[in-house]
């Protein structure tokens, strides 16, 4: 039966999500709105590292941090402030037929938010869970009396078994900004992308156009494929940190570069200029789609 849960991960209030179907369950913390697991027939779809830092005012390594509303260093902290918030919890709802789970969790501006970055906003995280499927809409509303630009993206790890042999379709004939060669403007002709070094890539308008972004994960033990579909969202951020960067990080650690790939669907290239009261959506959805 599905059903939703309060629960504590790492000492941070969650709520859980239970589907009926698939043993299929999502765990929401408050704080970021950070998603930190989704779990299908036990299999483990995020990558959660077991050297992240449940702390305030750090960001969670692994899962689905919310970056919002810069990406990147800059005026603000690294990519926002948005993953570091306590959110608020607003409905939840269970659909009696499908037995799909929803929970939407709220941030507005406060006091800190204005002191660093001048306007009232609020944002919503809608979260849907399917018994396959994993649905994340996210809506800003400018409340301001002036408009504001932003940039936002949800920054998605996803467990792979080898990222040495992990491969991500989707992305051939798309122009990217390669961040570990100095901002180079690229363009992707590869119908795969491999990791074979370390990997910080924004494909322009990745997203745009419905392509369908898949995950390939070659190992003889993975029976499924992960799809993403985006609406809205136009660049697809693809990093993985690769063997010395992992080692000098504190929340990562060399024995895990191999087990994960960032796929971020973002509107990060461009900022979104949103005007006065009006209002901005954005999507994923992640299929996972089964071989067996
Ligand atoms: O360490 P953070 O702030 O979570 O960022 C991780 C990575 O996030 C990616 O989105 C960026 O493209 C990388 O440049 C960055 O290193």
């Amino acid at each position: 039966m599905s059903t939703t849960e309060f629960e504590f991960v790492s000492g941070f209030s969650a709520i859980r999500l239970i589907h009926g179907t698939n043993k299929a369950s999502v765990e929401i913390l408050l704080y970021g709105a950070t998603v930190v697991s989704w779990n299908v027939n036990d299999q483990k779809i995020l990558f959660l590292s077991d050297k992240a830092s449940f702390e305030n005012g750090k960001g969670i390594r692994g899962g689905i941090p919310v970056v919002f509303p810069q990406f990147g260093p800059g005026k603000l902290p690294q990519h926002g402030f948005a993953r570091t918030k306590k959110w608020t919890l607003g409905d939840t709802n269970v659909d009696k037929q499908t037995g799909d789970v929803t929970a939407k969790f709220h941030l507005h501006d406060d006091e800190d938010t204005l002191k660093i970055w001048p306007f009232t906003f609020e944002l919503t995280l809608s979260i849907t869970l399917k018994a396959n499927k994993f649905e994340q809409k996210l809506t800003v509303i400018n409340k301001d009396d002036k408009q504001f630009d932003f940039t936002a993206l949800l920054h998605t790890y996803f467990t792979v078994s080898d990222i040495n042999k992990t491969k991500i379709s989707g992305l051939r004939n798309i122009d990217y900004i390669d961040k570990v060669d100095n901002a180079t403007l690229k363009h992707e002709t590869n119908e795969y992308i491999e990791f074979v070094s370390e990997t910080d890539r924004v494909y322009k308008n990745g997203a745009t156009n419905n392509n369908l972004v898949t995950i390939i994960d070659n190992s003889n033990q993975q029976q499924f494929e992960i799809q993403i579909k985006t609406q809205t969202f136009n660049d697809f951020v693809i990093w993985n940190p690769w063997i010395e960067k992992a080692k000098n990080s504190n929340d990562i650690g060399e024995h895990n570069y191999s087990k994960f790939v960032c796929v971020e669907a973002g509107q990060v290239s461009k900022p979104v200029e949103l005007n006065s009261k009006q209002t901005w959506n954005a999507s994923q959805e992640i299929s996972l789609i089964s071989h067996s």
